[in-house]
């Protein structure tokens, strides 16, 4: 089963080379993959392609089972419903509190007030967050920053959820415990993809590795790790 495919896709910016050329892979329902490269070889592209905020000068990208270059602009918001997104810098709002930031994504949607507290607080939940919804996010450290925006990203319970640099600002521990969290989500189904310069981090994980070059996709290999991912520290891969 698969939830996303890429068929020979490439995306220039107005009159500049290829920021993706002939981009062609998947990934299976359930699976969990990291995208690597250099700056600038892509990988937010990559990701932009997906939720349908850039759009491909060539090729075919299909995401559950929708093919995404002939969405009609009316179904947009409906295929954003079903992709979570994380970004670096959290793009939280300071002016608001937790709940307010969470709920964010459930109020485009129009669900009524009740509907939509009780799924913040299953967000909230699901990140460790419960009982901060009052709470103002410049108050919180960098990881509770960073899981208010995954509460965020998951909050309309997404089959897909996409990370541009998660771990960007925060020390290797703290990494770690985002990565956890990432990977908690997909043991219950839900399909992950995370942009990283994370090497180290990726090598103790190993999981499936996506490495953009250039704008092209060099390498996509099945790194030899059983499935059981729940333990990230003290298994000796080395
Ligand atoms: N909106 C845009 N307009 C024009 N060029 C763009 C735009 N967005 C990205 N590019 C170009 O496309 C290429 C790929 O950029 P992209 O942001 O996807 O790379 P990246 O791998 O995510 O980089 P980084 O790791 O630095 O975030 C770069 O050459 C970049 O300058």
């Amino acid at each position: 089963m698969t939830m996303v495919r890429f068929e020979r896709v490439s995306k220039r910016y107005g009159a500049g080379k290829d920021a993706l050329s002939n981009i062609n892979f998947e990934l299976a329902r359930g699976e969990f993959a990291f995208l690597t490269g250099h700056s600038g070889a892509g990988k937010s592209t990559l990701l932009k392609l997906m939720m349908l905020m850039e759009r491909p000068t060539r090729g075919k990208i299909i995401v559950d089972d929708q093919d995404l270059t002939t969405m009609r602009p009316g179904q947009i918001p409906y295929h954003r419903r079903k992709v979570g997104v994380v970004f670096q810098n959290h793009q939280l709002l300071f002016d608001r509190t937790v709940f307010e930031n969470v709920a964010l994504p459930l109020q485009i949607a129009g669900y009524t007030p009740a509907e939509a507290a009780r799924r913040v607080r299953a967000a909230l939940d699901s990140v460790g967050l419960l009982g901060m919804e009052g709470r103002n996010p410049i108050e919180l450290s960098g990881g509770e920053q960073q899981r208010v925006g995954i509460a965020r990203a998951v909050v309309n319970k997404p089959a897909l959820l996409l990370a541009d640099e998660p771990t960007g600002n925060l020390d290797p521990e703290l990494s770690e415990e985002i990565m956890n969290l990432f990977l908690r989500f997909q043991q219950v189904g839900v399909t992950v993809l995370i942009a990283t310069h994370d090497i180290a981090l990726i090598e103790r994980m190993g999981h499936r590795r996506l490495i953009l070059d250039h704008g092209e996709l060099h390498c996509s290999e099945l790194q030899a790790r059983k499935s059981d991912s729940s333990d990230l520290l003290g298994d000796d891969h080395g």
